[in-house]
């Protein structure tokens, strides 16, 4: 295979899969072009497929070369125009002789194509191009508490880069070239590196130690907050398994109620093997069921296999519409197969990349599989939907979406449920959240939204929250006029993410719900089962096990049979940092675990580095105080 119709694979491939485009290339063992070949090639095109894709439709090349497909149109002019050694195959080469018979033409349509922009010289061009590439995106790394610690990290994967405050340091163009990180001010154990900085060949990602996803994406689970005494933990959609392997290791930190599982469904077959992989490499796969080729929908809430499930992590198939910086190349625009020719005015709007209505119809995909019709090839192409077709898709998608937290909300003890999104529409986010509040299940069982004030510290003081339906919503009709409004509490307790706000991450949504009448469904007592402090906080021993109000006892008792099902008695994960038979968790003189201001237990280690410091007489660590 060519080194253009390789190119042309990668690039019509299925986005989902691989990770970013570097390494979807460079981890390709089929390929026959040098990898760096094809990386350079997709990069350069996709960069400047939009003035390409005007070239193209206004030679209409594709009508009068019926055998070239649109991504190859692309590349093939590309190097025709802009590679200094022109198209990379032998002159005889049907594919290059089916571009170059028509090199006239198309040279004369590139010199208007630069005009219309304004551009006297291709030097000129060029920099307009490379400068409409927009603001990088950072390389997200999350250290798997599994089996490192960011500490740990630092000194070994991170080991020469220079630690900055913020992530506009990381991103911005003048550290073009250096080796930055910043860590997260937000999510625990998170690391934002410069743009582009591959990973992928590093030990610490080849054994699970780190693992690469965006910041948004480490909202869902860190905003669950799972914790021992939640009892089992369903993942309802986990492929490819970032949110099931950040719930293990959040519960891996806080230390695991002996026989706590987490339940991961995924109903593609395919994926499912995706997911075993990442469970496994990330160490969490002791700890997690997974249900392959199981729809989440099937499941029986009743059944008493899920009798413990007390949290469940809902993040299902979107339209994908947030999805940014997945890659670290650009977007590829391909040409349309009958449009017109562009005129002045379609070259200017191919010019506005940051507007707003071009970011809701830019991407024809779906995040994942899903019910909803799946797109054709080329899926990453910024072709224009309608906006009547948007809104049938939206609408299929939200249906969809409303079905799954309806039934995850009917989890017999379940009393935490995130519900997340990588979508901007209201449609598929505040309106899902707006329709479940108002189900049967949510009203008879006392589901709401998890206040903002109640929220782990980050995600509380994360400075984007739920959009008003009417300012949000893509349909002309507002959310509002539907029905589907939600008071301003339950608004500010959604969270969401914006791409290009300067803060490095893709587009997104996430919203908890809770509710605090389980006991209710247990004991028919108003005040459900536990003793309360003055404050009416259920009072807990240091392990979290809350004391029961008729024997003044802990309300699970603690055997030693590990197969007696959860729960009873906390396990602690092997800390390596010389267990003294007490757990790896800091302890007051009462004997309670020393917790941080988020809830994280205090870990024993950074007491001792703490105590090492004030020894070498150091300053305050600034990452140090990370946790609190
Ligand atoms: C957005 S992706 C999940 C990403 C995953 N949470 C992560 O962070 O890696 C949605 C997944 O849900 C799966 N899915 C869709 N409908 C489902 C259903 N009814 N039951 C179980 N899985 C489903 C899809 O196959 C897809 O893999």
């Amino acid at each position: 295979m060519s080194l253009y119709h390789e190119t042309a694979t990668i690039l019509t491939g299925p986005s989902t899969h691989g990770g970013s485009l570097k390494s979807r290339i460079f981890g390709n063992k089929d390929l026959k072009s040098p990898p760096a070949q094809v990386y350079a090639l997709a990069f350069e095109a996709s960069k400047w497929s939009a003035v390409l894709k005007e070239v193209v439709e206004n030679t209409q090349l594709l009508q009068r070369e019926r055998k070239l497909s649109p991504v190859l149109s692309i590349l093939l002019t590309h190097d025709l125009l802009l590679n200094k050694g022109g198209i990379a195959l032998p002159a005889s080469h049907g594919l290059r002789a089916s571009v170059e018979k028509h090199r006239v033409r198309l040279q004369s349509e590139f010199t208007r194509a630069r005009l219309r922009r304004k551009c006297p010289t291709l030097d000129a061009l060029k920099a307009m191009v490379d400068a409409q590439l927009g603001p990088a995106h950072p390389r997200w790394v999350r250290v798997n508490a599994i089996k490192s610690s960011l500490d740990e990290q630092l000194d070994t994967t991170f080991n020469g880069f220079e630690i900055v405050p913020t992530i506009a340091d990381v991103m911005s163009p003048a550290s073009a070239g250096r080796k930055l990180i910043c860590l997260d001010a937000h999510v625990p154990n998170l690391v934002a590196a410069s743009p582009g900085t591959d990973f992928t060949k590093t030990s610490a990602y080849k054994s699970g130690a780190i693992i690469l996803q965006d910041k948004a994406s480490c909202f869902p689970a860190y905003l669950l907050d799972p914790r021992p005494e939640d009892g089992d933990i369903i993942d309802a959609c986990s492929a490819p398994g970032n949110k099931t392997t950040h719930l293990a290791a959040i519960l891996h930190e806080r230390g695991f109620a002996r026989g706590q599982k987490i339940f991961a469904f995924e109903k593609d077959k395919q994926r499912a093997k995706t997911l075993e992989k990442m469970v496994r490499t990330a160490g969490s796969d002791s700890v997690t069921v997974i249900y392959p080729g199981h729809d989440f929908l099937e499941t029986d809430p009743n059944s008493p296999e899920f009798r413990n499930v007390g949290a469940l992590l809902l993040d299902p198939s979107c339209s994908g519409s947030g999805i940014v910086g997945r890659d670290d190349a650009p977007q590829f625009h391909l040409p349309a197969l009958t449009n017109p020719p562009s005129t002045s005015s379609d070259a200017s709007n191919n010019n506005n990349n940051n507007s707003k209505s071009r970011k809701r119809k830019r991407r024809a995909d779906v995040k994942q599989t899903g019910p909803e019709p799946k797109p054709g090839p080329g899926t990453d192409t910024t072709e224009p939907e309608s906006e009547k077709d948007l809104q049938t898709r939206l609408s299929a998608l939200a249906s969809f979406q409303l079905a799954m937290v309806v039934h995850a909300l009917s989890f017999p003890v379940a009393k935490k449920v995130s519900y997340s999104t990588c979508s901007i529409h209201a449609e598929e986010n505040e309106q899902v959240v707006a329709a479940a509040l108002r189900s049967d299940v949510a009203r008879r069982r006392g589901w709401r939204v998890l206040r903002r004030d109640e929220q782990v510290r980050g995600m509380a003081e994360w400075p984007v929250r739920g959009q008003p339906l009417s300012s949000s919503s893509s349909s002309s009709t507002s959310g509002g006029e539907d029905g589907m409004e939600m008071d301003s509490t339950a608004l500010e307790g959604c969270v969401r993410a914006e791409a290009g706000d300067g803060m490095g991450v893709m587009g997104f949504f996430v919203a908890c719900f809770v509710r605090d009448g389980v006991e209710k469904d247990w004991e028919g007592d108003p005040d459900g089962p536990f003793l309360r402090d003055e404050r009416g906080r259920i009072a807990r021993d240091v392990d979290g096990i809350p004391f029961l109000k008729s024997t003044g006892e802990r309300a699970f008792a603690l055997q030693e049979d590990e197969n007696d099902g959860f729960p009873m008695e906390l396990r602690f994960a092997e800390d390596g940092d010389g267990d003294d038979g007490d757990g790896p968790f800091e302890k007051d003189a009462q004997g309670r675990i020393i917790r941080n201001a988020d809830g994280m237990p205090r870990l024993k280690r950074h007491r001792v580095e703490e105590q090492e410091e004030e020894e070498e007489g150091g300053d305050d660590d600034e990452w140090g105080g990370f946790d609190d």
